[in-house]
């Protein structure tokens, strides 16, 4: 630890309590150009069935371990743990923290949104694209586990687009449940609005 470690407070946080837990087998796999071990997640025998279910999710450590209402990443994660327990499938957890910016930088982005940004637009204000992600290593998982037809659980097309262009066979996609409040309202809307997220809020067009 050095004498005088970072301690800024850099953005402010909403978390409630809660949750439980599922017999899984966990695959680890690296090696990839961004240098990142990303981890599939896999429920039942999703080899034994003709599109399995599979959810990319991107690491979120506010939403997904603290519970964070500032996005829907933690329910939407929680949601298809519950979903895949009861019929299987795929959950590939990648480690795309804030959307490919690193935690230091997502909380930063979250101090622009106190102050009106919107979260594409604060990234850019960082000097970052708006999202940095890039789905080749959910592909490359997914043909290595031998799952090259799927349904996606998401409300996110480009993530659905994505995949076909690599010559995976997305036969559905599949909402997520909405899961807005307060806190999340905004971060929800720019999703809709600027991205084509389908997410049916009650004043954007899903
Ligand atoms: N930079 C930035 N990243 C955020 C913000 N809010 C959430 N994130 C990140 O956004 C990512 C959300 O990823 P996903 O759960 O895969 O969601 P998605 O692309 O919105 O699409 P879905 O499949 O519909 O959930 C995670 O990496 C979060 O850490 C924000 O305000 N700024
Ligand atoms: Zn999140």
């Amino acid at each position: 630890m050095p004498a005088h470690p970072k301690t800024k407070v850099r953005a402010n946080v909403p978390v409630p309590l809660t949750e439980a837990a599922i017999q899984t087998r966990f695959v680890s796999f690296s090696g990839f150009n961004d240098d990142k071990e990303h981890i599939a997640i896999i429920y039942g025998q999703p080899n034994d069935q003709d599109a399995p279910l599979v959810r990319i999710h991107s690491e979120c450590l506010t939403g997904d371990v603290f519970g964070s209402q500032r996005c829907d990443c933690g329910d939407q994660l929680h949601e298809a743990q519950r979903i895949m327990a009861a019929e299987g499938g795929v959950l590939l957890y990648l480690r795309q923290e804030g959307r490919g910016i690193g935690l230091y930088n997502k909380l930063d982005a979250y101090a622009l949104q106190d102050q009106g940004i919107d979260t594409y637009k604060a990234n850019e204000m960082l000097g970052f694209d708006h999202d940095s992600r890039d789905f080749t290593p959910a592909i490359d998982m997914l043909k290595a586990l031998d799952l090259t037809r799927v349904r996606l659980l998401s409300n996110n097309p480009h993530k659905a687009d994505e995949l076909v262009a690599a010559g995976i066979d997305v036969t559905e996609r599949i909402e997520t449940g909405v899961y807005v409040n307060q806190f999340n309202a905004e971060y929800l809307k720019a999703k809709v609005e600027q991205q084509n997220h389908r997410i049916k809020l009650k004043d954007s067009q899903s």
